[in-house]
């Protein structure tokens, strides 16, 4: 790659940023929708607001103006909160090269039409899914600011598109591997949010490591549910967008999600952990786009209609996971995803 636009300051861009840089992409640009934090990052060299302690490399720079950061850029990362990526792209979609590779680095489900976020970016800049590329797995941004070693996933309908990403991040301290399966890469990254958000909330209730096991592996199994419902290859959920980023996220007090649902396991209401939150912690809106997608395909989520209730509906979390024990015993069945286990 020659030149990047990465379209989001928040902590995942710049990061992500930093290691495009570091791969050996001569220009990076950030857009921040904030210009100060723009001005602050080509002057002062830092993301203060998202991470004031990672050097932003030379080749970094970052505007105001999408339209500078996106103009020559041949590969264009879409790094915004899910639920405003339609509004945002729609304003950047005629600006992007024609052959550009799109790369989502977002982790949710659009709420109302309940796509995936390489669905809404197909949709709304009218490109063909094989020229987007989804990057995911277990990278929480602080870590991979550090330079802390860790591997990630680029899924891509285009082989040769997912190479070249892969070759534009690949650092020391980050191994992206490509994958073909987006369906599944996608729906790991979204629905991990959601379990994070219970494993938080059993955290916070004093609950330990047999509690915490369960809940990641229940989540895991009505995530590969959802999967192949979508037709995703269930052993994807089994690699670094599946278990990998499920495990990180949940054992992370770095993680917004988790973080967010021991909030609400301490008692506070939705208004009072959002009010705390600065950062976005996706599962909060995805949970009800996740259910509402398990349900038109007729999957069972048992762990994320919980959270929806919890987040939405007031519910008290002891009773969600008094709920979650009393349900019907059945066989465990691992690595046979169907639709109602
Ligand atoms: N932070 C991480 O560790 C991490 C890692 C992997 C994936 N992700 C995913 O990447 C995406 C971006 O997350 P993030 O952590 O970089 O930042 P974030 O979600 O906290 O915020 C992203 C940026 O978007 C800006 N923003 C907020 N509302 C906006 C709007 N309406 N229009 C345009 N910009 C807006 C914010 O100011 C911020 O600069 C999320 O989907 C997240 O799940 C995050
Ligand atoms: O901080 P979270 O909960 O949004 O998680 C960040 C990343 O998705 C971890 O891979």
């Amino acid at each position: 790659m020659r030149r990047a636009a990465v379209l989001g300051s928040g902590s995942w861009g710049t990061a992500f940023a930093k290691a495009l840089a570091d791969a050996g992409t001569p220009e990076v640009t950030i857009w921040a929708r904030r210009p100060e934090v723009a001005a602050a990052m080509r002057e002062r060299r830092v993301n203060p607001d998202y991470l004031p302690t990672m050097w932003l490399p030379d080749a970094v720079t970052a505007t105001g103006d999408a339209a500078e950061a996106i103009d020559g850029a041949d590969l264009v990362v879409l790094a915004v909160p899910s639920q405003t990526l339609r509004d945002n792209l729609a304003g950047w979609a005629g600006l992007i090269d024609p052959d550009a590779t799109l790369a989502s680095l977002m982790k949710g489900i659009e709420l109302g039409t309940l796509k995936r976020m390489s669905e809404v970016v197909v949709e709304v800049a009218g490109v063909e899914p094989e020229r987007v590329a989804v990057v995911t797995g277990p990278n929480l941004a602080p870590e991979i600011a550090a330079e802390q070693v860790a591997g990630t996933v680029v899924a891509c309908r285009d082989i040769r598109r997912a190479e070249l990403v892969q070759r534009a991040i690949s650092t020391r301290y980050l191994r992206p591997y490509t994958n073909d399966d987006v369906v599944g890469c996608e729906l790991g990254g979204a629905v991990k949010n959601v379990i994070a958000l219970a494993y938080g909330m059993a955290v916070a209730l004093g609950f330990g490591d047999n509690t915490r096991a369960t809940l990641i592996t229940r989540g895991l199994a009505e995530t590969a549910r959802l999967g192949a419902a979508l037709g995703a290859n269930p052993m994807t959920f089994a690699g670094l967008a599946g278990l990998g980023d499920l495990v990180a996220t949940c054992s992370s007090p770095l993680s917004r999600n988790r973080t967010f649902g021991e909030q609400l396991g301490r008692g506070e209401t939705l208004e009072q952990a959002q009010a705390a939150t600065r950062q976005t912690a996706e599962g909060v809106k995805s949970c009800l786009s996740i259910r509402d997608l398990a349900r038109s395909v007729g999957v069972e989520m048992p762990i994320t209609e919980q959270v929806e209730l919890v987040c939405h509906e007031n519910l008290d979390p002891l009773k969600a996971l008094a709920a979650l024990m009393a349900r019907e015993t059945k066989p465990e069945r691992p690595g046979v995803p169907s639709t109602g286990q």
